[in-house]
C-alpha cells in the first residue's frame, strides 16, 4: 500500500454538481466500484483518485442538499471539468442547475470543460415499472433495487397476497427532460461563461444519459471526460504549477482509488 502522505497531487480535478437526489454519490459507485449500492445524502463533499494511464485524476462528489451549497464554488476551484448533473425525470433538477449551481463554477479553470448529465434514464425505460392494474399499486425498482419478474411484490402495509390475480402493465416513468432541452441548457451554460458555440465542443458531446443502476453510459461519461482534460494537464505540467506531492493523511483505501470526506 503506498504511503498516503507521499501521494503525487492529483493532477487534474473534476468535480460533480447538481441538485440532491440526482444520482451523483450512485455515479461514481458504478464507476469506480461496478455497483449501484445503497446511498446516503452526502454531506459536505467526497473526492475519489483514479489513476488514469499515468495520470492522477480527482473526482469530487458534492453535496446537492441546500444547506451545504456555500461550499460548492470551493469544490469548483480549479476545475478542469465540471459534471453538471439532473435526474430526467425531474424538469425541477434540470431548472437547479441553471439557478443554483452553474453560478458555483464561476471559480473552475478559465477553460474548464462542462458535461450536462440525466441520471435515471433506466426510468425512463418501457420496462421501468411494475403496475398493478388491480389497484393501482406501482412498484419501482429504481429506489428498491427490486429486478422484474413479473411477479407483483407484496407492499409491506398488506401483508396478505391478493386474493385474485393481479394483472400487470409495464409503462415507463414520464421523462421530464429530453435531449433537446439538456442541449439547450449547455448552449445557455456556453453563453454564461462568454464562450461562442462554434469554438467549444458539440452539444451531442457533452450532453449525457446515464444510468447509475444499469451503468448505462458511466463510463464513457467519465473516460471521454479523462481524456478532454489530458490538455489541461499537460499544459499545467509545462507551467510546472503547484508541487508534485499532495498531503492526503484523510485519505482511506490505496491509492488508486482512494477516497477521502471533508
Ligand atoms: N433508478 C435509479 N435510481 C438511481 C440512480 N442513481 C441514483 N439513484 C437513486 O437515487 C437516490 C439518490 O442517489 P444519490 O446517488 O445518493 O444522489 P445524490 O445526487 O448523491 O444526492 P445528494 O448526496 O443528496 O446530493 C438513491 O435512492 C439512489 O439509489 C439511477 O441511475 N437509477
Ligand atoms: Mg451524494
Amino acid at each position: 500500500m503506498p504511503e498516503l502522505s507521499k501521494m503525487r497531487k492529483p493532477d487534474v480535478k473534476i468535480v460533480i454538481l447538481g441538485d440532491m437526489n440526482v444520482g451523483k454519490t450512485s455515479l461514481l459507485h458504478r464507476y469506480t466500484e461496478r455497483k449501484f449500492k445503497d446511498t446516503v445524502s452526502t454531506v459536505g463533499g467526497a473526492f475519489f483518485l483514479k489513476q488514469w494511464g499515468p495520470y492522477n485524476i480527482s473526482i469530487w462528489d458534492t453535496a446537492g442538499r441546500e444547506q451545504f451549497h456555500g461550499l460548492g464554488s470551493m469544490y469548483c476551484r480549479g476545475a478542469a471539468a465540471v459534471i453538471l448533473t439532473y435526474d430526467v425525470t425531474s424538469w425541477q433538477s434540470l431548472a437547479e442547475l441553471e439557478e443554483r449551481f452553474l453560478s458555483l463554477t464561476d471559480t473552475a479553470n478559465h477553460d474548464c470543460i462542462y458535461a450536462v448529465v440525466g441520471n435515471k434514464a433506466d426510468l425512463t425505460e418501457p420496462q421501468a415499472r411494475l403496475v398493478t392494474e388491480r389497484d393501482g399499486l406501482t412498484e419501482d425498482p429504481g429506489v428498491g433495487g427490486g429486478e422484474l419478474t413479473g411477479e407483483p411484490r407484496v407492499p409491506s402495509a398488506c401483508p396478505t397476497p391478493p386474493a385474485s390475480p393481479v394483472s400487470l402493465s409495464r409503462v415507463s416513468v414520464n421523462k421530464q427532460v429530453s435531449r433537446e432541452d439538456a442541449a439547450a441548457l449547455y448552449g445557455r451554460i456556453l453563453r454564461y461563461k462568454g464562450l461562442e458555440e462554434s469554438d467549444c465542443l458539440p452539444a451531442d458531446k457533452m450532453c449525457f444519459e446515464t444510468s447509475a443502476k444499469t451503468g448505462y453510459n458511466v463510463d464513457a461519461l467519465f473516460e471521454t471526460l479523462f481524456d478532454m482534460v489530458l490538455p489541461s494537464i499537460l499544459r499545467k505540467r509545462t507551467e510546472g504549477e503547484g508541487s508534485p506531492t499532495v498531503d492526503l493523511e484523510d485519505c482511506r483505501g490505496p491509492g488508486k482509488r482512494a477516497r477521502a470526506c471533508c
